[in-house]
């Protein structure tokens, strides 16, 4: 990485405003999955750093909840001002660990940045009430005060974006942060705390936590009754196990969980609208998105005309390093993200798919994988119950829009879903039998922080981004004066 603030390149945690090894030494390896080569060695705290991070964490909160919102605003846009002005460098960042094409990357520090904007504009809105009296003497108020220390467990997809998302409102509200990134993504996050250092967040209120062991960091997290709230993006699976360790202290969590997008392109849809946005809803991130389309459902009138547009799409995309000039589709995150993959493409078509392009590895070795459309799709397969997490389009066909949505919504999942159609009926009748958090009409790109992104059923609980994006991170408390 050939970074101009040499500075960003960060490889302690930040504990309490102190760049800080492991109490142990210990480091672990940051691969590039490109190419294998390791990045950087980056410190592998545990649990007792966690610990420490978080008592830091609990002395802080309250001195800067204490500040007004204003000065909290001011702080939080010479972060974003930072973060903006070191875009290109976080983007390399981010390409180096994590594979993403740089321009992806670019976008990504950009829509991360937006979350810090948006919030730093919500500090001073964080409105309370106050009600009619239901007795002559009585008087109530309703306060939202701040939940307090705030852990956060963040994915490598995107790990800057990820991060900003979650403490952004948690920040803007008054509480403190505990962040612990990805161990495949830890230098995009130790960068975002260089900058927040400068940006002058007292020391404590922003920790960055790296380490290897996520079991035991998390397990601090959930357990430690100084934490009032777990903020995380990742699997079901691991959702789950939060939830689970959350419950004997009642430590609130919020969730951003695994999807299973369902994509209806409808046959009076605008095929070549249809197509793009399942370009951009399949492929963005090589497909390693929560909201990527999973199964694209297509009505037997437009399904073959469909195909073929899309296929041609397919066909004119770049795979190779995200460095590289015009690539569109950079490797995937690993070995086993690769081996699902494959397990999708070979039970689909043992169960009677057709590839119709892709379906292999391009001659670069490593994770890289084609972006792929495969016909002939149908719901017992695996791409129909799990996220793919890669390039690979599966088209269903359909007959009619009862049978589309029954199949759309037969999943466990709810967190985004897509659908192409210009009549106007239709729209609503299907926007809202649609089982998701999220429903892209006409669209194949929905992600922005002005709207509360988030699932329904095994996709999560609570909204991130929008007006909706802070109450996650407050308490409300309300005040009843007697004797007036
Ligand atoms: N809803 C969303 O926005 C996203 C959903 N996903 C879903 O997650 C799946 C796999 O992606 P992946 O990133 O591996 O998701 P994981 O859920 O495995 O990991 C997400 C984060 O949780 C950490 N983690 C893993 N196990 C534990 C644990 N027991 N306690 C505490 N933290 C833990 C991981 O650490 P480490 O990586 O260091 O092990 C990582 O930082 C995808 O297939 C997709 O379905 C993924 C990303 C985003
Ligand atoms: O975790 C993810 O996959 C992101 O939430 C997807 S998005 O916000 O970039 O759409």
């Amino acid at each position: 990485m050939d970074l101009k603030n040499k500075a960003l390149f960060a490889t302690q945690s930040l504990i309490g405003g102190t760049w800080s090894d492991a109490d142990s030494g210990a480091t672990f390896a940051v691969t590039n999955p490109a190419n294998g080569d390791v990045v950087a060695e980056v410190a592998d705290c545990g649990r007792a750093e966690v610990a420490r991070a978080v008592d830091i964490a609990y002395d802080a909160q309250k001195g800067w909840a204490a500040m007004l919102a204003s000065e909290r605003q001011k702080v939080l846009m010479r972060w974003h001002d930072l973060i903006i002005a070191n875009a290109d460098d976080l983007a390399a960042i981010i390409t180096a660990e994590m594979g993403k094409p740089l321009a992806e990357a670019k976008g990504e520090v950009v829509y991360g940045a937006s979350f810090i904007e948006w919030f730093a504009h919500e500090a001073p809105r964080i409105y309370g009430d106050t009600i009619p009296q239901h007795q002559a003497d009585k008087r109530i108020v309703v306060l939202k005060q701040p939940i307090g220390v705030v852990g956060s467990i963040t994915p490598w997809n995107f790990p800057v974006a990820m991060i900003t998302r979650k403490v952004a409102p948690a920040l803007a509200v008054g509480c403190s942060v505990v962040a612990r990134p990805a161990e495949l993504t830890p230098l995009s996050a130790t960068a975002l705390a260089v900058l927040a250092k400068e940006a002058g967040f007292p020391d404590g209120v922003f920790n960055v936590v790296t380490g290897a062991d996520a079991s035991e960091m998390g397990k601090e997290l959930c357990e430690n009754q100084k934490v009032r709230k777990i903020t995380f993006t990742g699997s079901t699976r691991v959702g789950r196990i939060l939830m689970k360790q959350c419950a004997e202290d009642i430590t609130k969590v919020s969730l951003e969980l695994g999807g299973n997008a369902p994509f209806l392109v409808f046959d009076d849809a605008d095929i070549d609208a249809a197509v793009e946005g399942a370009i951009i809803s399949k492929y963005r991130n090589a497909g390693q998105t929560c909201v990527c389309a999973n199964r694209i459902y297509v009505q037997a009138g437009v399904y073959d005309a469909f195909a073929e547009k899309l296929a041609a799409k397919v066909s004119e995309m770049k795979v190779g390093p995200g460095t590289e000039e015009g690539v569109n589709i950079g490797p995937l995150i690993s070995e086993p993200a690769l081996k699902k993959v494959r397990e999708h493409l070979e039970d689909a078509t043992a169960k009677g798919a057709e590839i119709l392009i892709g379906g292999t590895q391009p001659n670069l070795g490593g994770t890289f994988f084609n972006p792929t459309v495969m016909t002939g799709a149908t719901q017992d397969m695996l791409i129909a119950r799990e996220e793919t997490f890669g390039p690979v389009a599966g088209l269903f066909k359909f007959e009619t829009e009862d049978e589309a949505v029954a199949m759309a919504n037969d999943t466990e999942f709810g967190l985004a879903a897509y659908f192409y159609t210009r009549d106007l009926g239709r729209s609503w009748r299907v926007g809202e039998a649609l089982e998701y958090g999220i429903v892209g009409l006409n669209t194949g790109l929905i992600s922005t922080q002005v709207a509360p992104f988030g699932g329904v059923k095994q996709s999560g609980i609570g909204r991130e981004g929008s007006k909706y994006g802070t109450d996650d991170f407050l308490e409300i408390k309300y005040l009843c004066m007697g004797g007036v």
